[in-house]
């Protein structure tokens, strides 16, 4: 930097940093901490924004008293000002339990907490990742799905707060892409699983896992012939980042194609923890999709990433995580 005329001129090139300022909204929750911890190792600052709506402070305190990293609880459906490179925009309930439990909020972090994200990285010019969902093709008429499926969601059932969020935060995105040049980067994240997953969370693999280890039988909602492709977190992370990284504004599916039943994951879970448990049958809950599965061929081919963690192997991790936190 020169002082020239009275006035501050930058030199060429003055500006630049050697490490990426990283905002990461939802950076207590499940993914968002694992994603902390991988660009944290990776020599990122990081800044977690978070309301800890069901997000926990503990996902993160590993890195409090480090230097790169900063914690604010803010909720983002008001604006924030911070100046970054990145920003993954995770922030959102993400269990129907949860995203249910209070569905106008759901909403508001979907819509409200999207635009302030894209805001501001029409402002300071950052690439913003938008963690969207396999969701948001409610109950597939098309298996697997491509990015070209338009999805069938049914606009005003009790997942639609989320389905629909996921929806117009997606539409956001593209509007600010084509009107402004932000620089946008959408991933539509599939089922994902393993440490730190909440034992009350209530999607599938923790319920079952939880289940299983307190020795209650596994709740399986229908008859278990609905099906689901789970990908273990640290592979989903490492999509995110070659995704943020590629210059492929999106979509783009992040997950595993290998497919399950529901009641095929239930007796895999039950081999590995007791094969002596037992399976109870609960009625479907409302718009449950049938099948899923993502064709990752896009991933594959432009982000050169697929998943690389089995199911067997990445159960063993999740369950041994629970059992160290639950009696
Ligand atoms: O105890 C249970 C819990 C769930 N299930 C069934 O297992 C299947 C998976 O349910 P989950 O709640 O884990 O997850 P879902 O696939 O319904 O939704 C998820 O989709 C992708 C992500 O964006 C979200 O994490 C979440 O919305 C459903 O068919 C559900 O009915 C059970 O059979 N028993």
């Amino acid at each position: 930097m020169n002082v020239v005329n009275g006035k501050i001129v930058f030199n060429e090139g003055s500006v630049k940093r050697d490490v990426n300022r990283v905002l990461v909204t939802g950076g207590c929750g499940f993914i968002g901490s694992h994603l902390t911890d991988r660009l944290l190792r990776e020599g990122n600052d990081v800044i977690v924004v978070d309301s800890c709506f069901s997000g926990h402070k503990d996902n993160i305190s590993q890195h409090f008293g480090n230097p790169r990293f900063e914690f604010i609880r803010h909720d983002i459906i008001e604006p924030i000002l911070v100046e970054v490179d990145q920003i993954y925009h995770l922030a959102s309930p993400a269990s129907p339990v949860f995203y249910q439990d209070n569905g106008i909020k759901t909403i508001k972090t979907n819509m409200l907490g999207t635009l302030n994200m894209l805001g501001l990285a029409k402002r300071t010019g950052a690439v913003m990742l938008m963690a969207s969902t396999s969701e948001i093709y409610g109950d597939p008429t098309v298996h697997p799905q491509t990015e070209e499926y338009w999805g069938n969601v049914n606009p005003i059932g009790i997942r639609s707060c989320y389905d629909e969020g996921k929806r117009i935060a997606e539409t956001l995105c593209f509007e600010y892409f084509r009107q402004n040049q932000t620089n946008i980067r959408v991933a539509r994240i599939f089922n994902t699983y393993g440490p730190r997953m909440l034992e009350n969370d209530g999607r599938v693999i923790s319920n079952f896992v939880v289940q299983a280890l307190r020795k209650k039988p596994l709740t399986v909602y229908g008859d278990g012939s609905q099906s689901r492709s789970f990908c273990y977190v640290d592979d989903t992370v490492d999509g995110l980042i070659r995704l943020m990284n590629s210059d492929c504004p999106g979509p783009i599916n992040i997950g595993n194609p290998t497919e399950y039943s529901i009641l095929q994951l239930a007796q895999t879970i039950q081999k590995m923890i007791d094969p002596s448990s037992e399976v109870t049958f609960k009625p479907l809950p409302t718009d449950d999709p049938q099948k899923r599965k993502p064709d990752i061929s896009k991933a594959r081919k432009l982000l050169n990433w697929e998943p690389t963690i089995t199911l067997e192997d990445g159960l063993k991790k999740t369950i041994a995580d629970f059992q160290a936190r639950i009696r």
